[in-house]
C-alpha cells in the first residue's frame, strides 16, 4: 500500500485463489485487514512468475520459516538488476542464518549488495491507515539501500538508511523474543515495572548477542533496536505480545498458536537465539528463561523468579570491568 500510494505499481503474489480474486475485484483483503480499502495499484496474482518476472523490485515479506523455499520457487525469474528487498524478522532455524545471506545463497544471479532489508516498528495495522511511521533500510551498498529508500519514502512512511545489515536484521528478529516476554509478564499482572525491566535488559542482551555477531551496537538504539522493542512489547496489534499474554493467562503454546492463526516469529526466534547464544558464547537470560517455559515445561513464574533470583551482576559490564570508574 506504501508503494501504491507513491504511484507505483504493485503485483501481490498469495497462495490463495479466492484472496487474489477478492484484491482484484473488490480491492479488499478482508482476512487481514478488514473495512480497508486497498489502491486498485495493487492487484493479487497465484502465479509466481508473474508477480516478479519483469520487476524493478521484489519485497519479500513471507514468514521466516518459508524464505528459502520462495526465494529458490522466484531465483529463474529475476535478472541481475532485481532490487531485492525484504522486511522479514527472523533466522532460518536450521542453519541459524539471517534472511539477507539466504536470499543471497538462493539468488546467486543477484548481486549481494543489491540485497536490503527494511525493518522498524511498523505494525501494518497501521501501516495502511496511513499513520506517521518510520523504518530503516540497511544493505551493504548505499545505493541500494537509497534506491530502497526512494520506493518506500513519502509523507507518512519515514525511511532512514543504515550500513548495518548485521544490527538491523538481529534487533529485528530478536525483539520478537522479549515481546513474548513482555506479553508473558503482562498475562501474569506483573505491571509496568516488570515490563520496563524486560524491555531494558531485553535490549542489552539483543545488543550483546548481535555486537559478537558483527553488528554496530549503536544500531540497537535506532529504530531497528529500541524503536521496535518497544512497539512490539506495548502493542496489543504484536502477535508476539499477544501469545505471550496467553501463555501467561496458563494457556499451552500449542493452543495459543492454533489461537493466533498468523505467524509468532518470536517462538521459533527463541530457539534460534539461544543456539547462537552457545555458539557465540553470550550470556542471555531472559531468552534461555523464555526458552526453558516454551520448549521444557517450565512455568513463567518459575522462569520470573530464577530470573530475579539470578547472581549479582553490573548493569554494563565494560564500564564497570574499568576500575578507574569506581572509587575504590
Ligand atoms: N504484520 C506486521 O505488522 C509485520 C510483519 N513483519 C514480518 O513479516 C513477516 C510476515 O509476517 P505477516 O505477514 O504479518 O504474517 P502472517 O502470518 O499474517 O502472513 C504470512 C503469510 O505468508 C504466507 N506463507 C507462510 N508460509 C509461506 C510459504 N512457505 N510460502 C508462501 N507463503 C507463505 C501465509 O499463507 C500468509 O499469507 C514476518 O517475518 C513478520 O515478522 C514485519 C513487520 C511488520
Ligand atoms: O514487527 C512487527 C512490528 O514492527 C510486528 O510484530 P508482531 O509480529 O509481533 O505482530
Amino acid at each position: 500500500s506504501v508503494l501504491a500510494a507513491n504511484d507505483l505499481d504493485v503485483t501481490i503474489w498469495t497462495r490463495n485463489a479466492g484472496q487474489a480474486e477478492e484484491i482484484n475485484t473488490l480491492h479488499t483483503n478482508s482476512r487481514y485487514l478488514q473495512d480497508i480499502a486497498l489502491s486498485p495499484r495493487i492487484r493479487a496474482t497465484t502465479s509466481i512468475r508473474e508477480a516478479v518476472e519483469n520487476k524493478d523490485a521484489v519485497v519479500f515479506v513471507v514468514p521466516s520459516a518459508g524464505m528459502r523455499e520462495v526465494a529458490s520457487q522466484v531465483r529463474e525469474f529475476l535478472s541481475p538488476d532485481t532490487l531485492v528487498i525484504h522486511a522479514t524478522k527472523g533466522f532460518e532455524s536450521l542453519t541459524l542464518k539471517r534472511m539477507t545471506t539466504v536470499l543471497a545463497e538462493e539468488l546467486p544471479q543477484c548481486d549481494p549488495g543489491r540485497i536490503v532489508v527494511l525493518s522498524g516498528p511498523s505494525h501494518a495495522e497501521e501501516v495502511i491507515r496511513e499513520c506517521p511511521t518510520t523504518v530503516v533500510v540497511a544493505s551493504p551498498t548505499i545505493e541500494a539501500a537509497e534506491a530502497a529508500q526512494d520506493l518506500f519514502i513519502n509523507s507518512y512512511f519515514r525511511v532512514y538508511t543504515n550500513p548495518d545489515v548485521t544490527g538491523v536484521e538481529v534487533g529485528g528478529a530478536l525483539k520478537n523474543i522479549i515481546a513474548l516476554g513482555a506479553g508473558l509478564s503482562d498475562g501474569l499482572r506483573f505491571g509496568d515495572n516488570a515490563k520496563a525491566a524486560l524491555l531494558t535488559r531485553g535490549l542489552a542482551e539483543i545488543a550483546r548477542l548481535g555486537a559478537e555477531m558483527g553488528a554496530n551496537p549503536m544500531t540497537f538504539a535506532g529504530l531497528a533496536g529500541i524503536g521496535d522493542l518497544v512497539v512490539t512489547c506495548t502493542s496489543t496489534h504484536s502477535r508476539n505480545w499477544k501469545a505471550g499474554y496467553l501463555l501467561g493467562q496458563g494457556e499451552p503454546l500449542d493452543q495459543v498458536l492454533d489461537k493466533m492463526g498468523m505467524v509468532v516469529e518470536g517462538v521459533k526466534t527463541t530457539k534460534s537465539a539461544y543456539a547462537l547464544a552457545q555458539e557465540y558464547g553470550v550470556t542471555m537470560p531472559i531468552t534461555s528463561e523464555l526458552h526453558h517455559v516454551l520448549f521444557e515445561g517450565k512455568t513463567p513464574r518459575a522462569a520470573v523468579e530464577d530470573l530475579m533470583g539470578r547472581g549479582r551482576t553490573h548493569e554494563i559490564e565494560e564500564v564497570a570491568n574499568q576500575t578507574d570508574k569506581w572509587i575504590l
